[in-house]
């Protein structure tokens, strides 16, 4: 005998109600909890494993090729983030600490950073072994967590290694003077959201680092694991050496910087050596810092790899 229950069950009513009449809370699919646990993009089912996905840029699988197809991509990304950070003068005011009202003691910079990456953190930057923070303490949970997940297959001991700080250092003490010319016009905030795209970039060309390590350490297992047992940097150092890709990349970031920043204009006779950024100093970027702090990096990563 049906109830009243199996009727309106069974009834076109219920979907009548819901669709014109009962407002169901919508979460945000970003948000929901069944995003990050009814499947993870990273298994592998059929095999029983995790297998390393690079994430957001496109490429999802671990190999040096790939790897290098992302540091390249990175490559344009860093040479327009200067481009727009030389258009500003130096601004130095902003990297001098003084007190701020609230407390806070630090250069105008290092507020920006610090209240920029806590609100990043919360939106769920900080969880991927390639994005790691200038000021990681205290810094909230996140509450959009990644799906996928692509530090699962890293070591975490080795996934955690960084230069942050050396980066900040070179990039502030350094590269900034050489990158901005002398003035100031009170654009400080603008100069610092400039600053810190220039930064997150480079750093995270750098950590991805971490990727090339371990691709190289599964590529040559046994030499690597030599050295690393017998915590030998110079021989870690001269593994991971390449010197025909170091120089062909930093070629190569001259170029882009003498493509992407050239004048355009629609008069002919125009000056075509008139560069937005300079393109030696790209490359004395990459010679200087950028190579040296991802091999570092490297090394850091393979002395870990085994703990
Ligand atoms: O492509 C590699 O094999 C890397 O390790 C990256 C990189 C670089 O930073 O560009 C670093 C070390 C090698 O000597 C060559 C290039």
């Amino acid at each position: 005998m049906p109830s009243f229950v199996h009727l309106y069950i069974l009834s076109p009513l219920p979907l009548f109600l819901t669709k014109h009449f009962i407002k169901l809370p919508t979460l945000n699919p970003l948000f929901s909890p069944l995003n990050l646990h009814n499947f993870h993009p990273n298994y592998n089912y059929l095999h029983s494993k995790f297998v390393i996905k690079m994430g957001s840029d496109g490429n999802d699988s671990l190999s040096l090729d790939s790897i290098r197809k992302t540091l390249i991509g990175l490559e344009d990304t860093i040479v327009y983030s200067l481009i727009e950070r030389s258009k500003l003068p130096l601004n130095s005011l902003a990297y001098q600490s003084s007190p701020f009202p609230g407390g806070f003691h630090g250069s105008l910079m290092e507020f920006l950073v610090k209240g920029t990456e806590s609100v990043q953190a919360q939106g769920g930057r900080y969880q991927s072994p390639e994005e790691v923070p200038f000021f990681p303490d205290n810094l909230p949970p996140p509450f959009v967590h990644r799906p996928v997940n692509c530090w699962q297959g890293l070591p975490p001991a080795a996934a955690s290694v960084n230069v942050s700080k050396n980066i900040w250092d070179f990039y502030v003490n350094q590269f900034l003077p050489l990158l901005a010319a002398k003035g100031d016009d009170g654009n400080y905030a603008l100069s610092v959201a400039s600053d810190l795209a220039c930064l997150q970039v480079i750093s995270r060309r750098i950590h991805f680092g971490k990727y090339v390590a371990e691709v190289k350490f599964r590529n040559e297992t046994e030499a690597y694991t030599a050295a690393i047992r017998a915590k030998d940097k110079n021989t870690l150092m001269n593994l991971l050496t390449d010197s025909k890709v170091e120089a062909m990349v930093m070629q190569r970031v001259a170029k882009k910087a003498t493509v992407f920043g050239q004048e355009v204009t629609l008069n002919a006779t125009s000056n075509s050596n008139n560069y937005k950024v300079d393109p030696s100093l790209v490359s004395r970027l990459y010679n200087e810092w950028v190579i040296p702090l991802t091999k570092d990096i490297e090394v850091e990563y393979l002395l870990r790899r085994l703990d």
